[in-house]
């Protein structure tokens, strides 16, 4: 059974009504990819799987423990002008599990370094987040969902803004963690990146989702050329693949 389903979900924002009868599995250890048109409510569902945004009507089921669901926003979201290295980051993905003021011991500062060895940021490990390319900066909050060790984790568009090894990077760890299990759902406007990352879609559209896989959505959207790589200028309100 899968850890993480829908069931007929109605979900709201300031009193509107965004997404109706959202019903369906995310498959366990695979990426789905999420994708839509501007204000389609990929945002809005991402924050109610979180439990961020109650549904106004129907149910989520999550049998993830809380301490091992993992978010990573998009870049904008974020302010990472505190003072912070990228040790430490990686080092707060303990803090679902053991607390924020537990401290750390030898195992954990050696799984960090694994880990920032696997993202190849070792040589940034000291280095505050505020002096950090969009690359290396998402690299280093990859690092802290593996040290917290997530089990379902969402992206919401992780290679915006990041340069072309970064993505390479990013991939590989994605189709690794899920491999070994972890249910992964990533917000998507580009479709080479999702005829590369995806085993499966999820596509909002006119209130609505329909599940999908990347096969359809490219053939349906994609251009034979691949010149077309993007999905944002596409009207998919109504549309089912
Ligand atoms: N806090 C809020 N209050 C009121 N309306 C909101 C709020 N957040 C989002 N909305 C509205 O809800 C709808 C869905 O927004 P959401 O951010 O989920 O879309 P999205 O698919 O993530 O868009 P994008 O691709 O632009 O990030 C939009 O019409 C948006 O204007």
């Amino acid at each position: 059974m899968a850890r993480l389903k829908l069931e007929d979900v109605q979900l709201a924002q300031g009193g509107r009504r965004v997404l109706e009868h959202l019903t369906g599995s995310f498959p366990d250890g695979a990426i789905t990819a999420l994708i839509g048109a501007n204000g389609a409510g990929k945002s809005t569902l991402i924050q109610a799987i979180m439990g961020l945004l109650p549904p106004v009507a129907g149910r989520i089921t999550c049998s993830v423990p809380r301490e091992r669901r993992a978010w990573l926003p998009q870049q904008l979201a974020l302010d990472l002008s505190f003072p912070m290295s990228v040790e430490e980051l990686v080092m707060t993905g303990t803090w679902p599990s053991h607390g924020a003021l537990a401290g750390y011991c030898a195992p954990h500062y050696r799984k960090a370094r694994q880990i920032m060895m696997r993202l190849g940021i070792s040589h940034l490990a000291h280095r505050p987040l505020g002096e950090l390319s969009g690359g290396q900066r998402q690299r280093a909050l990859l690092g802290r969902t593996l040290m917290q060790e997530a089990e379902l984790l969402l992206l919401d568009e992780p290679f915006a803004n990041v340069d072309s090894e970064t993505v390479e990077v990013l991939t590989d760890v994605l189709r690794d963690m899920a491999d070994q299990g972890t249910t992964i759902i990533v917000v998507l406007h580009d479709l080479e990146q999702l005829g590369r990352l995806a085993g499966c879609v999820l596509l909002l559209a006119g209130g609505r989702g329909h599940w999908s896989t990347p096969q359809a959505i490219l053939e349906r959207y994609g251009k034979p050329q691949g010149v077309q790589t993007s999905l944002p200028p596409l009207d998919l309100r109504g549309a089912t693949p």
